[in-house]
C-alpha cells in the first residue's frame, strides 16, 4: 500500500501537432485537497481526462494506488474508484432527487438483474439507504421527494456531487465545483468538499484562486501543458513564474 493516491510520470498528450499536457511527472498524496490551475487551454481537463480514461495518453505513466490505469476502459476507472463530477445537468429532470441518487447507488450493486430493482421491493432497501445517507452528506434530506427540475441552481450541483459520490469515489475529480454559484452557494459547496476529502483524495479543476488558496493542501500549475510549479498554498503565491504565467506578472496570487 503506498500513500500516494495518483501518480503520473511524463505524461504527455498531443493532438495533432498541439501537445496539450506535456512530460506532467506529479505524485498526489492520498487524503486531502489538489487543485490544478493554470489559465485557459493549459491542458487541465486534458490532464484529467487521461486519468478517467476518456483520453489514452501519448506516453508517460498514471498509477493509481501503484497500479497502472493508462489504456483502461472508463467504465473499469470509474470501477477502480476514481470518479468524476460533471458541471452539467448529469441527471434524470423528472425523477425526484432521492431516486436519482438511488438510480446511481444501484449501480453498485452487482448480482442484481435491473428487473430485481422493480419487481422486488427488498431488492430496493439498501439502494434506498445508501441515497438517504448521500443526500444527508449534500445536504439535500429535505429534497429528497422534489423533482430535479426543481432544484435551485447550487442545489443541483449538490446533486451532480451525490451522484458522484454514490460510485462511491477514492479519487473525485471536480471540474469548477463553483462556477457560476452565489458567494453562499460557493460557501456550502466549499464546505462540502473539505468534507467530503476526509474520506476520499479530492482533485479540483478551479479557477478561483481564493478558493484554491484557501482549501488547497497542495496545488499543481499547469501552463502550455508543462506542470510550471507545484506545493502548498504558501509555495505557490510566492512563485514568481505562477505570476507571470497565470497572472500576466500583474497581481498577485
Ligand atoms: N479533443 C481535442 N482535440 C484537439 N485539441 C484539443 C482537444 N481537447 C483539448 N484540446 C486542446 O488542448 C489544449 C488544452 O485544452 P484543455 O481543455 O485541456 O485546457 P484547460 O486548461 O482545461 O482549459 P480551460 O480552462 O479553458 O478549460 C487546448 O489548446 C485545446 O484546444
Amino acid at each position: 500500500m503506498t500513500d500516494v493516491a495518483l501518480k503520473t510520470e511524463g505524461l504527455t498528450k498531443k493532438f495533432g501537432t498541439l501537445t496539450a499536457v506535456d512530460g506532467v511527472s506529479l505524485e498526489i498524496p492520498a487524503g486531502g485537497i489538489t487543485s490544478i490551475i493554470g489559465p485557459n487551454g493549459a491542458g487541465k481537463t486534458t490532464f484529467f481526462n487521461m486519468v478517467t480514461g476518456k483520453h489514452t495518453p501519448t506516453s508517460g505513466t498514471i498509477e493509481f494506488f501503484g497500479e497502472s490505469i493508462v489504456g483502461e476502459s472508463p467504465h473499469r476507472i470509474v470501477n477502480r474508484g476514481i470518479v468524476r463530477s460533471f458541471q452539467i445537468n448529469n441527471f434524470f429532470q423528472d425523477l425526484t432527487v432521492l431516486e436519482n441518487v438511488r438510480l446511481a447507488t444501484q449501480a453498485h450493486y452487482s448480482g442484481f438483474a435491473p428487473s430485481d430493482f422493480t419487481r422486488h421491493h427488498a431488492a430496493l432497501e439498501e439502494p434506498i439507504a445508501d441515497a438517504r445517507d448521500i443526500l444527508e452528506r449534500i445536504q439535500l434530506a429535505e429534497e429528497s421527494a422534489t423533482p430535479a427540475a426543481n432544484l435551485a441552481y447550487g442545489q443541483r450541483r449538490h446533486l451532480e456531487l451525490g451522484i458522484a459520490l454514490a460510485a462511491d469515489p477514492d479519487l473525485l475529480l471536480m471540474d469548477e465545483p463553483t462556477a457560476g454559484m452565489s458567494p453562499d452557494e460557493t460557501g456550502e459547496m466549499v464546505e462540502l468538499i473539505e468534507a467530503i476529502s476526509e474520506e476520499a483524495t479530492v482533485v479540483l479543476i478551479e479557477h478561483d484562486v481564493d478558493i484554491v488558496m484557501d482549501i488547497s493542501d497542495q496545488i499543481g500549475v499547469l501552463n502550455e501543458g508543462q506542470l510550471l510549479a507545484w506545493g502548498p498554498p504558501e509555495t505557490i503565491s510566492s512563485d514568481d513564474r505562477v505570476q507571470e504565467a497565470y497572472l500576466g506578472g500583474g497581481g498577485s496570487v
